[in-house]
């Protein structure tokens, strides 16, 4: 399979070594500086474009996929107030998009359980509800987006949890959960899920090791989307 990588950083370059030890072709790896090489790329040659960017790019990263009816397996977060356009020009160009704040299968799990302790603990109002996560210093974005998906599958499950604040913002009260971000070097990802009361607490952690589980789950969801169509996501991919 010939695979473009649409942002060349810390994930693009893990990509692309699991991608060519599977035995894909990278065909392209651009950045800020090689953009202008876009506009070589023989379209027919390429079969997926993962984009791992930044939140800025992101959206002219994977528009110029779309577009061009590449599918895109996108990983930027920090950009999804424009997921809607996206999905929006996926359906209009009859292409095809992915995306997933974290493609580890580790933390996919995670999210079940995640959703699953969240369903037990909806009638416990005495346990308030928090969140931790930390990364390395380069990260530009806070929360992570693992983080949101985090606090989106808790307030699905606890009617009494309407809403997420980053730590320290005005709007905390009961109805809030509230997210601390850390940065610390060289951490690749870390989310804490707590239930606290006076009585006793509750924690579920995902700590993941190194970059490769979320560059592995990149290349494994590329290598199902080369032939697919519309907007799919983890629900679609995964058979847990
Ligand atoms: N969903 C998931 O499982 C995961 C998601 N992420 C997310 O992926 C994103 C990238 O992470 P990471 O690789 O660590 O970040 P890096 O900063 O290491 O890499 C980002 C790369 O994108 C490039 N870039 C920036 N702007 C553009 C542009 N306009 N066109 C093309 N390339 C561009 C940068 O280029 P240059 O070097 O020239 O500045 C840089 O090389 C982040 O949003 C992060 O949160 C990270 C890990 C897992
Ligand atoms: O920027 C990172 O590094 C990561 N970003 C993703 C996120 O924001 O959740 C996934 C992972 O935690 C690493």
């Amino acid at each position: 399979m010939n695979i473009i990588l649409l942002g060349y950083g810390k994930m693009g370059k893990i990509i692309g070594e699991i991608a060519e030890s599977r035995g894909h072709h990278i065909i392209g790896k651009i950045n800020i500086e090689n953009r202008q090489d876009l506009d070589l790329v023989e379209i027919s040659t390429v079969d997926v474009a993962i984009e791992f960017s930044s939140p800025e790019s992101a959206l002219e990263n994977i528009s110029w996929a779309i577009e061009r009816g590449i599918p895109v397996v996108s990983g930027t977060t920090g950009w999804l107030d424009k997921k809607p356009m996206v999905e929006q020009l996926t359906l209009q160009y009859n292409s095809a998009f992915f995306y997933a704040s974290n493609y580890s299968i580790g933390v996919n799990v995670f999210f079940k359980l995640n959703r699953f302790l969240a369903s037990l603990m909806k009638d416990q109002p005495e346990y308030k509800v928090s969140m931790e996560e930390i990364h390395h210093t380069e990260k530009k974005d806070a929360p992570s987006g693992t983080a949101i998906t985090l606090a989106e599958g808790i307030i699905k499950e606890v009617p009494r949890i309407e809403n997420w604040t980053l730590s320290g913002e005005l709007n905390e009260n009961e109805q809030t959960l509230s997210i601390t971000s850390k940065r610390i070097d060289p951490a690749p990802g870390t989310h804490i899920v707590r239930y606290q009361s006076d009585i006793d607490d509750i924690e579920i952690t995902h700590t993941a090791h190194s970059r490769k589980g979320f560059a592995l789950g990149a290349v494994l969801v590329a290598e199902w989307i080369k032939n697919k169509k519309g907007v799919l996501s983890m629900d679609e991919f995964l058979s847990f």
